[in-house]
């Protein structure tokens, strides 16, 4: 993914300024910076939920037309959300077959009668779904409401969502905000897992240096809609600018 001089307004806030990074196939790539900075807008950028009033997105060697956040995951980009947002009365096996809409070909007269393709077609995405409830270690909660689970569970139903669309390329809004030690633990561990073991590019913004520095392939660090680092961790641990507006400082 290539996101060459993206500029995004509201209003009269740039919240994005003229910003190019690339994110490499098979990588892990971390966008970091203090609040406010434009993390969330540009992850928005790369999902389709805001379009930037300069620059270009390519994708795959591909140059992007604007689309709409359905179409951005049909080409294989999946994401969750700061928020956790799960469907909280559903189980957790329903809330990771959601992840697979994007998949479905068969339309509603199909599924109506149950018939042929439509049922293939759920066999198919149940098998995937299972696969994914066995990597992620949450079998034991598959028919629990998700309502009822603690934080650091519902975020990796999230997690497994976002995986069961089977995504080129995964988007991670701050996976470890509110998580304690040992879930963050667990949590890095799945990602570099799921990097490992199905190849997935992921892009995610996290507050967590400790975390970041020890998962992240390369880094990209923005400050007030700007970009004011870009490389490897080491790089950007040992860039004045970026220990002046972000490392110096002690945050959450
Ligand atoms: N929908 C919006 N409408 C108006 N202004 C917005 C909108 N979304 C973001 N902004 C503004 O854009 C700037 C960047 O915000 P953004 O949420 O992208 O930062 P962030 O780095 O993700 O911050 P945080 O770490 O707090 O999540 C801020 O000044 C914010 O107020």
């Amino acid at each position: 993914m290539d996101m060459r001089n993206i500029t995004l307004r509201f209003g009269g806030v740039e919240a994005i300024k003229d910003i190019s990074f690339d994110i490499r196939e098979g990588e892990i790539r971390a966008i970091i910076g203090p609040n406010g900075a434009g993390k969330s807008s540009m992850l928005n950028v790369i999902s389709g939920f805001y379009h930037p009033q300069d620059g270009k997105v390519w994708f795959r060697g591909e140059k992007r037309p604007p689309m709409k956040p359905y179409q951005v995951a049909r080409l294989g980009i999946a994401r969750t959300f700061q928020n956790i947002a799960l469907f909280e009365g559903m189980s957790v096996l329903d809330n990771v077959m959601t992840g697979r809409l994007t998949h479905m070909k068969t339309n509603m007269f199909w599924q109506a009668l149950w018939m042929g393709r439509a049922e293939a077609e759920e066999v198919a995405n149940r098998e995937i779904v299972e696969q994914i409830i066995d990597f992620l270690e949450i079998q034991a909660i598959r028919k629990t409401p998700v309502g009822r689970l603690p934080y650091g569970l519902k975020k990796r139903v999230e997690l497994a969502r976002a995986l069961a669309a089977e995504p080129k390329l995964l988007l991670l809004d701050e996976p470890m905000a509110g998580m304690n030690v040992e879930e963050k633990e667990d949590m890095s561990r799945f990602i570099l897992d799921v990097n490992d073991e199905f190849g997935t590019t992921i892009a995610l913004i996290e507050h967590d240096m400790g975390v970041v520095m020890d998962i992240s392939d390369r880094v990209v660090v923005m400050d007030y809609g700007r970009k004011i680092g870009d490389g490897t961790p080491d790089e950007v641990r040992g860039n004045q600018e970026v220990i002046d507006a972000y490392l110096g400082v002690a945050h959450e």
